[in-house]
């Protein structure tokens, strides 16, 4: 059996307390195995960004262990936290993704840089060169388009190899070509390098490109596509309508009780 890169074990995460608590994760179990990818849906509001964050160290669970790369995370203080974070897991978040007054080379080189170890610049061209920004190396974020400096994310992925990349909504706010290059370039680390990608998405066709979907409600895994069998968009966007219509109709159910 394959050492999982992730995993998340009966997992729970609430916000908030008293009355106002609600629970985001209600005891999720899910692994993330080596060379794969999988893609993470479910309605809004189901734990999607709270498991990730989970998985990747940024929130504390209530409860459960998250393991990465062999560590628990439960074990480390924030400092060890931070280095493990630095040094084993890539980001591909729109929120806080690039270094504002870094160029895009330094951007790319950051991650190895903050570790100590010094990229060589024909690295770090050869990885902007990857993701097909060669001529975009000495420009900020703010001179990049949403989906440079997703790329510019990915080329750091390519650079620094972590163990696994955690990608939130990655295409969300891209137009449909800019899409596909950013999922090829998923798709690419873990064929062509091993690595590991769990992707948050709404978008049926970004989840046809993983080799597994896991489906969320209400803070729970209630569905897995894949595993050996072909997924495809007609097949998650089905699957994901009925999860969603289930969800609608015990909301509905609940609230005709009131
Ligand atoms: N900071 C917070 N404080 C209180 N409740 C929160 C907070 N963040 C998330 N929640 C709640 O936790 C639950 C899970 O939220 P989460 O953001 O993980 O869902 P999601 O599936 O990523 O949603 P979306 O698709 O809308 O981004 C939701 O009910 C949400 O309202």
């Amino acid at each position: 059996m394959t050492t999982p890169t992730v995993l998340l074990d009966d997992v729970r995460a609430v916000y908030g307390a008293g009355p106002r608590q609600v629970t985001a994760l209600a005891g999720v179990t899910v692994r993330f195995d080596r060379g794969t990818f999988t893609a993470v849906m479910g309605p809004s509001g189901s734990g999607k960004s709270t498991l990730l964050h989970c998985a990747a160290g940024l929130d504390r669970p209530a409860a459960g262990t998250v393991t990465v790369d062999g560590t628990r995370l439960d074990n480390l203080d924030e400092d060890a936290l931070t280095r493990l974070r630095r040094d084993r897991i890539g980001f591909v978040f729109q929120a806080f993704n690039l270094v504002s007054t870094l160029t895009a080379a330094q951007n790319v080189a950051l991650p190895l840089r903050l570790a100590g170890r010094r990229p060589s610049d024909d690295d770090v061209a050869a990885a902007l060169a990857a993701v097909g920004l060669a001529d975009r190396a000495a420009h900020r974020p703010s001179e990049l388009s949403g989906g440079e400096q997703q790329r510019i994310a990915l080329a750091r992925a390519l650079i620094s190899r972590p163990a696994v990349v955690f990608a939130d909504e990655p295409t969300g706010a891209l137009d449909s070509a800019t899409s596909r290059q950013v999922l090829s370039l998923l798709r690419a680390l873990v064929d062509e390098h091993g690595q590991t990608v769990v992707m948050v998405t709404h978008d049926p066709v970004a989840a046809a490109w993983a080799d597994r979907v896991v489906i969320l409600a209400d803070g729970r895994i209630v569905e897995e596509l894949g595993g050996g069998a072909p997924v495809t968009a007609e097949l998650v966007a089905a699957r994901t309508a009925a999860v969603e219509a289930r969800v609608v109709g015990t909301t509905a159910a609940a609230g005709s009780s009131c």
